[in-house]
């Protein structure tokens, strides 16, 4: 018999969502156009023809889904913010209606005990900006600091957990680098530089919390460990050049005030030479670090894969993502683990962590049954564990995801909810995960 699991006693269990995915109304009371609702009316850009046009319709329904949260004794809810809502062109006018939005739902999370955890941005850049240059434009540090003074001046104290940015590695490779996500680019060149102004925006932002705000801001980063495929020198090397491409590519600059050397390597001369006041402005000192865990990498050297150089090893038992997420707990004990090491004993949130499946249809008992997302869950939420035994000062858990949502350029058919959403009806149907994820909220994790 296992011994029970005990975490912390104030150990925050929550859920999380991104604006463009769930809201639906992306235009709504004077809100702008973003760089995905731009993509998503540009044909064959995501799957199926999906849209945020109405997705899980939470822009009206934000009400019931606090409901939903409350009834599965939520402690905390990570939301993000669309920029383009507060300000439609990016810059200049506030527009009201989208303040008002947002804090009727922080109101509502507050009213019910739920601890709200706003993050600034989840990829949907105002188009306006775009338009200026984007994330290539270096004033862009100074756009996301005021846009950012706007909310802290609204909600601090309302929210006392504010992340500046949610996974830029994934904002610059599939933005900028491979484009598969908006804007959509596929340029060598660019994605260091998007990549650096994301940090000098992150950077910016927390200067201007230091000067105003009174609770805690951190950085969300997504973390896949790398592997390597065997004890072959250039399998160790590619797995070397993965780790800092997509791991330390962000983290280094923000703790240790420099990128990792492996990304010059990679870059070459598309890698330029960063103004050295840049990483006093990117490491500004942060209250927690939250780490997105999904899964992890098996690699090997591919000489003609561009540009690392690297390719991945498909696993076994692995999710129904497009890739194949393996699924492998271990990696979320050992990044956890491997952060404290390599970075130091700040506070960490899991931000994210979550599987996708196809769920059977709903049983004839009308319980909608995810028995692979439940086995899922349990392994990883007993990885997570023994982090905590292994030294790790973790405070909270988001499960990935509330609700079933738009997985980007995937579009419906990747669900991660543990709730599931009827599309056409606009139903939610807590799914088994949901039950279980209940229980753990309640016992705190001793029911695993
Ligand atoms: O792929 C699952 C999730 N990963 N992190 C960012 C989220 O927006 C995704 O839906």
């Amino acid at each position: 018999m296992s011994k029970p699991i005990h975490f912390p006693p104030d150990f925050l269990w929550g859920s999380a969502t991104s604006a463009y995915q769930i809201e639906g109304a992306p235009l709504a009371d004077g809100a702008g156009h973003s760089i995905w609702t731009r993509f998503a009316a540009t044909p064959g850009k995501i799957a199926n023809g999906d849209t945020g046009d109405i997705a899980c319709d939470h822009y009206h329904r934000w009400r019931e889904d606090v409901a939903l949260m409350r009834s599965l004794g939520l402690k905390a809810y990570r939301f993000s913010v669309s920029w383009s809502r507060i300000l439609p062109q990016g810059t200049g006018a506030v527009n009201e209606a989208g303040i008002a939005f947002y804090e009727k739902l922080i109101d509502e999370l507050l009213a019910n005990g739920i601890e709200p955890m706003l993050t600034l941005y989840h990829w949907d850049l105002p188009a306006a900006l775009d338009d200026r240059g984007g994330w290539l434009n270096p004033a862009i540090a100074d756009w996301f600091a005021d846009y950012a003074r706007v909310l802290f001046e609204r909600f601090d104290g309302r929210v006392c957990f504010w992340t500046t940015l949610n996974e830029p590695w994934v904002v610059t490779d599939g933005g900028y680098l491979h484009g598969p996500l908006a804007p959509g680019h596929r340029n060598l060149y660019e994605a260091p530089i998007a990549s650096h102004n994301l940090l000098r925006a992150h950077g910016a932002a927390v200067k201007v919390y230091r000067e105003i705000g009174k609770h805690r801001i951190g950085l969300v980063v997504n973390i896949e460990p790398k592997y390597p495929a065997s004890d072959e020198p250039q399998d160790i090397a590619a797995t070397r050049r993965a780790d800092a491409y997509m791991n330390r590519q962000y983290l280094d600059p923000v703790f240790h005030g420099h990128y990792p050397a492996e990304l010059k390597e990679i870059f070459g001369a598309a890698w330029p030479d960063w103004p050295r006041e840049d990483f006093d402005l990117i490491g500004q000192k942060l209250d927690y670090i939250g780490i997105n865990y999904y899964t992890r990498s098996v690699c090997r050297h591919e000489e003609t894969n561009w540009p690392l150089k690297v390719a991945a090893v498909r696993q076994t038992q692995s999710t129904h993502m497009e890739t194949g997420w393996e699924v492998f707990p271990q990696g979320l004990t050992d990044t956890l683990v491997e952060f404290r090491r390599r970075y130091g004993d700040l506070p960490v949130y899991v931000m994210e962590n979550g599987s996708t499946f196809y769920d059977p249809p709903n049983a004839e008992d009308g319980q909608m049954h995810d028995p692979l997302r439940v086995d899922c869950l349990k392994k990883n939420l007993h990885a997570l564990h023994a982090a905590i035994e292994q030294g790790v000062d973790l405070r909270g858990y988001m499960v990935w995801s509330l609700l079933d949502n738009l997985e980007w350029s995937l579009g419906f058919a990747k669900r991660f909810g543990i709730v599931h959403v009827n599309f056409e009806t606009q139903q939610r149907t807590p799914k088994d995960s949901a039950l279980l994820y209940a229980q753990v909220v309640a016992s705190n994790g001793a029911c695993l």
